[in-house]
């Protein structure tokens, strides 16, 4: 499918046009869906136009969970300023240290965790969290990314057998399909996708002709790479076991400030979902560096999006050099985020570390509590990063293409495409965001 993200963008998806807007002085927002990258006219102008309920959240949210001195302090204690390499005009950056959530205190279900959720993903919070010390994550993540660079460069006709266009290559191997700003295609990564959960997730022929992106089944390289099921299944599990309980914590927080139906929290609804898909990212390396790529050079190796799903589970990043693990050679590489005060930040996590971000689908369930979060990769820069590649890991946790999701009265994301006060299936609403900006319904 898609895995969403509303795209500010460098990017856009195979033969799409690119509206380009400026969100601010840097960011255009883009939208991904199933980890594929699509152009949408969503943009934040000004936090208030759009992020509407932002600021009446922040307004009717009971005392105890309005933020801002409690956050001010966590910002400015934690958030230091960090010098970027690029010559080129870049705007400040900030660096911080995420919110982190210990794996014993998230399978509390008695801890009372609304205060870290609301610092991670509210109106005023950071836009992701962490969960530390998950027993067996390290040595998973390690397991599968290790693979990345073997599997970008297996010979092209195998990864040819692993490609799947009918899903529009939201299962098996993508390479090139989706387009830079410049309308060229993205050479800069390869992805990989499938259901960590289910090889297949419906036999039910018109189900997997209409949702050909979530129903289709997963494609593996059985013969040539076949450690990479086991590793990408486990890592998946894994993480969407971690994320269900980050969702029942966070159902925990919304639902003091706003009803929540018995079986239409997050948690639920990602627990009942056939659809979550996992994303192994390689991206090739860096060549002689210099500030002149694709896009501004903030999101020099993924463009400015927001992930379309509920939550996205992801690991920090594997930088190597001819498939040998080395420290990246430029710190200002990785991924960032835009916070909701518009401040730009690199994402520092450790390598033991579950980073966890909110998707528009979430946001726009829990009205606004829980905030999609703008993000990008930047590539190294310099002499040194000559030869560096990147692997991760994205887990996108998406509710079910059979989901109702009963929108608000004021929807702020997607507009233009929902009814007030509807309900629309997932499937149906990921099916209108493709009519819109892929224009490819038959
Ligand atoms: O490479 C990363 O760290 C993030 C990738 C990402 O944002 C995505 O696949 O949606
Ligand atoms: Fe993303």
């Amino acid at each position: 499918m898609y895995t969403s993200r509303t795209r500010s963008t460098n990017q856009v998806h195979s033969g799409m046009p690119v509206p380009l807007k400026k969100f601010c002085n840097l960011v255009l927002k883009g939208s991904k869906l199933n980890g594929q990258t699509m152009n949408l006219n969503l943009l934040r102008s000004s936090p208030s136009s759009l992020y509407k309920s932002r600021s009446r959240i922040e307004f009717s949210a009971p005392a105890r969970f309005l933020p801002p001195s409690s956050s001010n302090q966590w910002r400015s204690c934690r958030i230091s300023c960090q010098k970027m390499s690029c010559k080129s005009p870049a705007p400040p950056v900030l660096q911080t240290v995420t919110v982190t959530i210990s794996y014993p205190e998230l399978i509390d279900k008695n801890a009372d965790l609304s205060m870290k959720i609301e610092e991670g993903f509210g109106p005023n919070g950071l836009g992701i969290l962490t969960i530390a010390d998950v027993p067996g994550f390290s040595l998973l993540r390690q397991n599968l990314l290790r693979l990345s660079p073997r599997l970008a460069s297996l010979p092209e006709e195998v990864k040819k057998e692993l490609e799947d266009p009918n899903s529009r290559y939201n299962f098996g191997w993508s390479h090139g399909k989706e387009k830079l700003e410049s309308g060229k295609p993205d050479m800069l990564k390869g992805s990989f996708y499938a259901n960590p959960i289910l090889d297949i997730p419906t036999t039910e022929a018109p189900l997997i002709q209409r949702y050909p992106s979530y129903c289709g089944p997963n494609i593996w390289p059985k013969h040539a790479l076949p450690e990479l099921e086991v590793a990408f299944k486990a890592l998946g599990k894994l993480i969407l076991d971690v994320g269900s309980m980050v969702a029942y914590h966070c159902d925990q927080y919304v639902s003091r400030l706003m009803k929540i139906k018995e079986d239409e929290g997050l948690e639920k609804i990602l627990l009942r979902s056939r659809c979550h898909k996992g994303r192994l990212l390689y991206y090739f390396p860096a060549e002689k560096s210099n500030c002149s790529r694709d896009g501004d050079s903030m999101s020099s190796w993924c463009g400015w999006h927001t992930d379309h799903g509920s939550l996205t589970g992801l690991t920090c990043g594997m930088f190597m050099r001819d498939a040998v693990e080395i420290p990246c050679p430029d710190s200002a590489a990785g991924l960032y985020i835009k916070t909701r005060t518009d401040q730009i930040v690199k994402v520092v996590f450790g390598e033991d570390e579950i980073a966890y971000q909110i998707g528009e689908t979430a946001e726009i369930l829990s009205r606004g509590y829980l905030c999609a979060t703008p993000h990008c990769v930047r590539a190294p820069k310099g002499e040194e990063a000559s030869g560096v590649e990147r692997s991760t890991f994205a887990l996108f946790m998406q509710p079910d293409w059979d989901e109702k999701l009963n929108f608000p009265e004021e929807v702020h994301i997607h507009q233009e495409l929902i009814p007030s006060n509807c309900a629309l299936t997932f499937g149906e609403y990921s099916e209108k965001l493709l009519d819109k900006y892929y224009h490819l319904k038959n």
